[in-house]
């Protein structure tokens, strides 16, 4: 489990990245993260891409239905206009955003805020999703989460996709997307 290294005093920014494949619980970790944050009285903005309309247009959701408060945006620039006095910033579903996104949030941890980003690190096809890459790299604080393969048990790190679509983006839940091990989601490529 993440440890915050500081919930008050001193406005240090730094940035936290929550990454995994669909289904192995970034989005529940990211609002246990927040919870903590506003508990510690913290002032929090969450935000979420604007294309991301599964389960809610506002709301940030999780597969167990676990939901919090967030503002849709249509790109990344729109958050350091927004993120005024604030202590705490968190974005989910990062993989849809610009590649400008690794970039505000540097600007917002230097001027002391606390990032935690969550999002796919890999893409239905197994390649590095969107801005994802340079934001593990940027992070301080890297935690990868792991689903339960749906064929054999073991941790799984691929989204498998059960369409032909080839679009990257194709929004859905178990209707489209299985989580799998490396081994049964080669099984299958
Ligand atoms: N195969 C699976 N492996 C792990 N969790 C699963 C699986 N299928 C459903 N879940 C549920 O999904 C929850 C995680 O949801 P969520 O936080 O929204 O994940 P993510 O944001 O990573 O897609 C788990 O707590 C669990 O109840
Ligand atoms: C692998 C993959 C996923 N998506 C979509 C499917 C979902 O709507 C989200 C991921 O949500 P989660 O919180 O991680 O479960 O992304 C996509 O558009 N393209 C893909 O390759
Ligand atoms: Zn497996």
């Amino acid at each position: 489990m993440f440890i915050e290294p500081s919930l008050a005093g001193g406005r240090r920014g730094w940035i936290e990245v929550i990454c995994g494949s669909m289904f192995s619980g970034k989005t529940e970790e990211l609002i246990r993260r927040l919870k903590r944050a506003r508990i510690a009285n913290l002032k929090v903005e969450i935000f979420k891409p604007a294309v991301d309309t599964r389960y809610d247009e506002m709301n940030i959701v999780s597969h167990d239905e676990n939901s919090i408060r967030s503002t849709p945006i249509e790109n990344s620039q729109q958050i350091l206009l927004l993120a005024q006095e604030v202590d705490v910033v968190a974005i989910d579903e990062a993989q849809f955003f610009d590649a400008e996104l690794p970039n505000v949030c540097d600007q917002l941890a230097l001027r002391g805020i606390r990032v935690i980003i969550a999002g796919l690190d890999m893409d239905f096809a197994g390649n590095p999703f969107g801005p994802m890459p340079a934001l593990l790299a940027k992070g301080e604080y890297i935690t990868k989460l792991h689903a339960i393969c749906v064929k054999c048990g073991h941790i799984a790190n691929f989204s498998y996709r059960k369409s032909q679509t080839k679009d990257t983006l194709l929004l859905g839940e178990k209707d489209l997307y299985e989580p799998r091990c490396r081994h049964c989601y080669y099984e299958e490529q």
